[in-house]
């Protein structure tokens, strides 16, 4: 299923509620949420208080994107606070498989992020466990950011590698997503699309409208 993932990280944080309903009502499938640390990334963003005073806002699925060294320490905290999907970098954990462990122990979905210039070989063993990889399109940590162009021939090939291993694992991709490249993220194979931005620069509800059209053709 192809599903919108709005990016908080670009909201209006003193209407964080309200806007969180306004995703919901035009029609988002998922709500993104990205955990940063000032540690694994430069930047630090929201945490545990912040998802739970949101997740009565909402019951779209919270895809709660960690960007924040050895996650294994705060699962049962972030499946606390609301999280549906819980995502963790490749490159932020020592003993991935035991995360991701962790993870599916909740009940929640798992996924892994691969930073852009993370080969996919990494997944090559814990491929089969996962519900979902993120590809990251930019460097991680900010918003805003242009996308790197060469993620589109990554999504192609991890569409195949998921392709050949016969399972149902969705590919979602995140940083520099907008109207005009969409489409050509979604042809090479990602089907949840994160986008910040291109979501709350200007009329919110049109611009989810206007991803979910692009995204059903
Ligand atoms: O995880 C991140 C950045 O680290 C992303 O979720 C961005 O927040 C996406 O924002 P845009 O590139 O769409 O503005």
């Amino acid at each position: 299923m192809n599903c919108l993932s709005p990016s908080l990280l670009a909201s209006d944080f003193a209407r964080l509620g309200e806007q969180v309903v306004l995703l919901d009502e035009a029609g988002a499938q998922y709500v993104h949420i990205d955990v940063m640390d000032g540690n694994f990334v430069p930047s630090i963003s929201m945490g545990l208080p912040v998802i739970k005073s949101i997740r009565p806002c909402s019951d779209r699925i919270f895809d709660v994107h960690l960007m924040i060294e050895e996650p294994v320490r705060y699962i049962d905290d972030f499946v606390d606070a609301g999280a549906d999907l819980i995502t963790v970098h490749t490159e932020a954990c020592g003993h991935l498989d035991r995360t991701i462990e962790a993870i599916k122990e909740t009940g929640v979905l798992a996924g892994a992020a691969l930073n852009p210039a993370t080969p996919l070989s990494v997944l090559d063993y814990i491929l089969p466990k996962l519900d979902m990889v993120l590809l990251m399109s930019v460097n991680p940590g900010f918003g805003g950011q242009k996308y790197i162009p060469y993620t589109t021939e990554k999504i192609r090939d991890l569409k195949k590698k998921i392709d050949r291993s016969g399972q149902q694992i969705d590919i979602e991709v995140d940083g520099g997503v907008n109207l005009n490249n969409v489409r050509e993220i979604m042809d090479a194979g990602a089907n949840i699309i994160v986008a910040g931005t291109a979501v709350f620069k200007g009329d919110i509800r049109r611009n989810v409208e206007s991803f979910l059209k692009i995204m059903e053709q």
